[in-house]
C-alpha cells in the first residue's frame, strides 16, 4: 500500500502483516517509503496490526495506575545512566515521566514492577511485557526495511542482538493545574536509534521538518509515531534525519505517551557501503550510551543535534 500524508503533513506507513514478506513488491515498496520518510522527514505514523485496541486500552489503564503510586515510591526509580523518575520539576511541574530498562526482557520488567510494588503485580509485569515485545517488534520491522534499502542486510543481525529497548511511559496534567504553564518537554533530538511514541487521545507534540518548519503531530492512540534519533542519523552517515522536538500542551486534558527507545549496546560504525565520493564519512564510531552520557551530563546545547558535536567529522 502506497504511504499516505496525515493531515498533519507526515507520511502515514501501513506495516502490517501481509506487506511484511521480504521479497515480495509491497515489501519493497514499503522499505523504499520507510527510507524516504526517515530521511526526509526524520518521522512517520505506523497503521500496524501487532498491538490490539484491547491491549493499547490496558496498557493505558496501567500506565495511568503507575503514576497514581506515590511520589516516593515512584522516586524508587532511580536509574543511572538512563533518566529514572523524572516529576515536579519547576521549569516543568506538567512533566512527569519514568523508565523501564531492558523492557523486552522478563527480568528487566519484573525488577521494575518489584520496584514499583513490593508485594508484586502481576497484570502490570505481563501487560507491559507483551506490550513491549510488540511494539519491539515494529522497531526491527523498520530496522529491517532500512537496512534493505541501504544495502546493509549482512548487518541488521548483529545490530538487532545488540539492541536492547527501554519504554519510558510519559504523563503530561493540564495547564490550567500549573499556572498554564503548557511546556511539556523542551526542544530536544533523542539518542536512540529509533523511538516509538504511543499516546492516549490528546495531542501535544510538535516536530521540526528539515525546512524549519514546526508541526502539530496529530495521532490517534491506533497508530504509532516513529522517529528517528542521534544515534540512527549518525550510523547512516548523516542520510537518516533526526527531528528535534517539543510537547506542548494545549488541551486541558492529560496526556499519556509511551515511547519505547531503541539504543545499541556496543559501538556503532558507519557500514562502509554509506561511505562514497559523495557521503565522505561524517562520523567516528561512537558508543550508543556514551552519547546519552554526554547529551544528560549537559555539557552540550541540549536543544541541538548532540552527534554532531559528539562524534561529528569537521562538526
Ligand atoms: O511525549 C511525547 O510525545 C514525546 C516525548 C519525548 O520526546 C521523549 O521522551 O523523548
Ligand atoms: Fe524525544
Amino acid at each position: 500500500m502506497a504511504a499516505s500524508q496525515s493531515p498533519c503533513k507526515i507520511p502515514i506507513i501501513h506495516i502490517k502483516k501481509d506487506n511484511l514478506k521480504p521479497g515480495t513488491s509491497s515489501w519493497k515498496t514499503s522499505c523504499h517509503e520507510v527510507r524516504h520518510a526517515l530521511e526526509e522527514y526524520g518521522c512517520f505514523l505506523v497503521v500496524q496490526d501487532e498491538v490490539s485496541e484491547q491491549l493499547e486500552m490496558e496498557i493505558f489503564d496501567l500506565v495511568k495506575e503507575l503514576f497514581d503510586l506515590p511520589k516516593e515510591t515512584k522516586s524508587k526509580n532511580n536509574l543511572d545512566i538512563f533518566l529514572g523518575y523524572v516529576g515536579q520539576i519547576p521549569h516543568a511541574p506538567i512533566h512527569e515521566s519514568l523508565g523501564i530498562p531492558n523492557v523486552t526482557t522478563f527480568e528487566g520488567v519484573r525488577d521494575f514492577t518489584n520496584l514499583m510494588w513490593p508485594s508484586g503485580n502481576k497484570r502490570f509485569c505481563e501487560t507491559v511485557l507483551t506490550y513491549a515485545k510488540l511494539v519491539a517488534k515494529v522497531e526491527q520491522m523498520v530496522d529491517n526495511m532500512v537496512f534493505e534499502s541501504y544495502g546493509t542486510m549482512k548487518y541488521l543481525e548483529s545490530h538487532i542482538e545488540s539492541t536492547t529497548y527501554v519504554l519510558r511511559p510519559l504523563k503530561y496534567s493540564p495547564p490550567e493545574m500549573h499556572n498554564s504553564i503548557d511546556i511539556g518537554a523542551d526542544v530536544h533530538t533523542d539518542k536512540s536509534f529509533i523511538t516509538i511514541l504511543h499516546q492516549n487521545q490528546v495531542n501535544a507534540l510538535k516536530v521540526e521538518l528539515r525546512n524549519g518548519e514546526w508541526i502539530d503531530v496529530d495521532f490517534s492512540p491506533t497508530s504509532f509515531l516513529v522517529i528517528a534519533g542521534d544515534a540512527y542519523q549518525a550510523w547512516s552517515n548523516d542520510r537518516i534525519y533526526a527531528p528535534r522536538h517539543t510537547v506542548i500542551m494545549k488541551e486541558n486534558k492529560e496526556r499519556y505517551c509511551n515511547a519505547l527507545f531503541s539504543y545499541h549496546n556496543g559501538m556503532v560504525k558507519v557500514p562502509e557501503m554509506l561511505i562514497d565520493e559523495q557521503h565522505p564519512l561524517a562520523f567516528k564510531p561512537f558508543d550508543n550510551f556514551d552519547l546519552l552520557r554526554f547529551y544528560l551530563s549537559n555539557k552540550t546545547d541540549m536543544s541541538a543535534s548532540t552527534v554532531k558535536v559528539y562524534c561529528g567529522i569537521n562538526a
